[in-house]
């Protein structure tokens, strides 16, 4: 893994904001209602302003990469990264030896109808345990996820997600967490084993955020 040095924050804000205006569009697709003529006209406007991104593209999304503020942040992450369209994306923060995020699902995230897909819920608790474990020094990649469906998750709700790295055992780390309602009531809860490649520095030199 290569972490780069981060140029050109105007565009990236640029970028991001491209990403966020593509969220708000997923989800209009998802719900609307109108006619067949505009939904045509729409697609036509939608096939143009993809080939004007495809003019010049990159060969893999926004790296990991250093913020000018030094932080380390993943602008290109499915979960995480402000510039991924299809991240949330969630804002993922220390809380002690913990990490929390606030969420709030989109209608384009419907499974059975009316709540959050099973799958989608997994990602994020497979991201945040990823990074409870990670801000524990135990950064690693996923090697098990255990998922308990405990009641169905809303989307358009404010809810909270939570992790904490629980152990380790040399290149092996254990987390857990949960998506829970404002008033605490566990939803769906995670259980994950971590494991650092060889390959990786053992640990890194500051926890990740984001
Ligand atoms: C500085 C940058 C920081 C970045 C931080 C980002 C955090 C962000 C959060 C992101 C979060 C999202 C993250 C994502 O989305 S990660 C994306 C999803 N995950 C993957 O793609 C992982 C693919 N798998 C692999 O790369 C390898 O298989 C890994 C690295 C997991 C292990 O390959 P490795 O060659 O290293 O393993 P080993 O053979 O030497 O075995 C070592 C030990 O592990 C035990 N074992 C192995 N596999 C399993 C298993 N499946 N279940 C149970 N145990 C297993 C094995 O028995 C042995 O135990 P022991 O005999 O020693 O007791």
């Amino acid at each position: 893994m290569t972490i780069r040095e981060t140029t050109g924050e105007s565009r990236l804000r640029a970028l991001c904001e491209l990403a966020e205006q593509v969220r708000e569009l997923m989800d209009a697709t998802t719900l609307t209602d109108v006619p067949e003529a505009e939904l045509t006209a729409v697609t036509a406007t939608l096939t143009e302003a993809t080939e004007r991104l495809r003019a010049s593209a990159r060969a893999a999304p926004q790296p990991f990469e250093f913020a000018p503020d030094g932080s380390l942040r993943h602008l290109g992450n499915a979960v995480t990264g402000a510039a991924n369209p299809h991240a949330l994306p969630l804002a993922v923060e220390r809380d002690g030896a913990a990490v929390r995020a606030d969420v709030r699902f989109r209608p384009l995230h419907e499974g059975p109808p009316g709540s959050v897909h099973g799958g989608i819920s997994a990602m994020i608790l497979d991201h945040l345990l990823g990074q409870a474990a990670a801000a524990a020094g135990f950064a690693g990649m996923t090697a098990s996820l255990t998922v308990r469906y405990l009641k169905p998750v809303p989307y358009g709700a404010a809810l909270l997600a939570t992790a904490e790295h629980t152990r380790a055992e040399g290149r092996k780390s254990w987390a857990e967490g949960r998506i829970s309602t404002q008033d605490g009531t566990t939803l769906v809860e995670a259980t994950g084993l971590f494991i650092t490649p060889a390959a990786w520095p053992a640990r890194p030199p500051t926890p990740p955020e984001g």
